[in-house]
Parts: C-alpha cells; sequence; structure tokens
C-alpha cells in the first residue's frame, strides 16, 4: 500500500470541509478524485502533503504516519504538482533540478543530471531549458512543474488539476507520460480533475466526493449517470466509445439554443 487516508476531516477555520474520508492506493494504480468546484479535493491533497493538517483521522504513506516524517523525507516520498505554480526567477533547467533537492548531497551528480534530462526529453522540454519560468505560458509551466515533481523519484505524485493549461494534445501526452511512469515504476498517483473523460481514460480508480465526503469510489462501475449527475447535479448519458465509458452531459443543444435566444433578446 503506498497510500492509506482512514477517517480524514478536515476545517478551515468555521467551516466543515472534508469529513470521514479514507481510501487506499497501491502501488501502480493512478486514482483521480472527481467532484463539483469547492468540494475539498485541492485541501485534501494539501492534507496528504502536510501542507494542512487534518482535524481528525491519519495519512499514511507506507508504514509511517506522514505527520511523523520530516519534510525532506516527505519530499522523497511525494511529488505536489499545484494547481497555481511558482513563477521564481529560475530558467526551466534550475526549476527541474530543484526536484532533485530531497535527493542530493551538496552537489549535483550525475544521477542528478541523467534524471533531469530525461524528464525534459520526456516532457519535450528540450528548447525551453534556457528560458525563464517566469516569461513562460500556463501550459509550458504546467509541464515544468510535472517534470520537477516526476525527477523527485516520489512513490507518490499528487496531481491537482494537471492538465488544466493544456491543450488537446499536451493533455493527453502528460496524462500518457503520468500512467506510464506509475506502470513502469509501480508509484501511485492521485490527481484532481474537472476533465471527467481525460479522468476515466487515464485512471484507474475514482473518488466521488460530494458536500466533502466520499459518494461513491471504485473502478469504471462508479461512472454511471445517477453517480455523476447526484455529485454534479446535471444530467449525464454515459456511451462506450472505443471501449472506455464517455460521458455526455444531456440537454447540451436545449441549453445552447437559449443562450442564444438570450443573447439575441438583449440585442434586440
Ligand atoms: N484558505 C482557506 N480558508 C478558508 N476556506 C478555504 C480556504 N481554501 C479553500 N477554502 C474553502 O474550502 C472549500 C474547499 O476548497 P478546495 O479548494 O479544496 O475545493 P476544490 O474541490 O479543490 O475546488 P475547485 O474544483 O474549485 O478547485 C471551498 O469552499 C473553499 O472556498
Amino acid at each position: 500500500m503506498i497510500l492509506d487516508i482512514n477517517g480524514v476531516s478536515f476545517t478551515y477555520r468555521s467551516s466543515d470541509v472534508l469529513h470521514d474520508v479514507s481510501f487506499a492506493v497501491q502501488p501502480g494504480e493512478v486514482v483521480s478524485i472527481l467532484g463539483p468546484n469547492g468540494v475539498g479535493k485541492t485541501t485534501l491533497l494539501r492534507c496528504i502533503n502536510t501542507i494542512l493538517a487534518p482535524k481528525t483521522g491519519e495519512i499514511l504513506v507506507g508504514e509511517d504516519n506522514i505527520l511523523s516524517l520530516s519534510r525532506m523525507e516527505v519530499a522523497r516520498r511525494i511529488g505536489y504538482v499545484a494547481q497555481q505554480c511558482e513563477k521564481a526567477r529560475l530558467t526551466v533547467f534550475d526549476a527541474i533540478l530543484l526536484g532533485r533537492r530531497p535527493h542530493m548531497g551538496w552537489s549535483v551528480s550525475e544521477t542528478d543530471l541523467k534524471t533531469v534530462e530525461s524528464a525534459i526529453r520526456m516532457l519535450e522540454l528540450e528548447d525551453l531549458t534556457l528560458r525563464y519560468i517566469d516569461e513562460m505560458s500556463g501550459g509550458e509551466l504546467q509541464k515544468v512543474s510535472i517534470a520537477r515533481a516526476l525527477v523527485q523519484e516520489p512513490r507518490l505524485l499528487l496531481l491537482d488539476e494537471p492538465t488544466s493549461s493544456l491543450d488537446l494534445k499536451n493533455q493527453i501526452e502528460i496524462l500518457s507520460t503520468v500512467q506510464a511512469v506509475v506502470k513502469s515504476h509501480q508509484v501511485s498517483a492521485v490527481m484532481t480533475m474537472h476533465d471527467l473523460n481525460l479522468a476515466i481514460r487515464f485512471s484507474d480508480r475514482f473518488i466521488l466526493l460530494k458536500g466533502g465526503t466520499i459518494f461513491e469510489a471504485g473502478g469504471r462501475d462508479v461512472i454511471r449517470p445517477e453517480t455523476i449527475e447526484a455529485v454534479y447535479g446535471l444530467p449525464v448519458h454515459v456511451e462506450t466509445v472505443a471501449g472506455h465509458p464517455v460521458v455526455i452531459p444531456d440537454g447540451i443543444e436545449k441549453n445552447v439554443v437559449h443562450a442564444a435566444a438570450h443573447e439575441q433578446q438583449h440585442q434586440t
């Protein structure tokens, strides 16, 4: 077991966000945490990465309670790709090399350099290595953050909406890379995603959050019209395309016609 979350609850000042969340993640698994805006997905990732401390419950990484580990030990085990990437005055190469920090002594080793070079190639960042990260697009920066998390060589990757700034090709490539790393190194990834169909395509299991607690968790069997509608409050149907379930919101055409009629009314 790579991650074991038992009865985690979290409160910001007086507002309860997470309530009694429990699930485990095995080696070689990609798990997507799904749910509407504000349900607590980022808060849960921040609890796992010790940025926040749960009010109740415990989080084990391997055999260890995450709160018993030093920051360096956490960084050796967990690679975190946040929603907001930092914009320091660093080159792409240096920003990715920083990910090796938890493994480094006082100097950069041959292994550190090889690991960084391999991540740069994997994410096709070769042409950008000397550019400054505070002068990059959101999507380029997102790829740099993922490269930095990969060179940490963590057992657990936490990815907060890793494809939010990426174009279609990069979305597919980044998620394929994450999936390939997870399978080949028998590590795990836990990610939050708003694009249900991308999540379905690249994840082994799903945690559906509603009202700060787990509504349903499991494999593709949890992707049913009634569960998606209950969680997101939107009627959908699920079709199978090339062997994968695809969630299609119902009544898009009706909403588009409504919006167009509304706009026309305003113009006249
Ligand atoms: N620092 C904070 N102080 C107080 N409340 C917060 C803080 N950060 C988040 N919240 C609140 O906690 C709830 C959960 O936020 P969180 O960011 O975890 O949701 P999310 O599921 O990741 O949302 P999204 O999909 O929009 O990114 C929200 O209601 C949010 O307003």
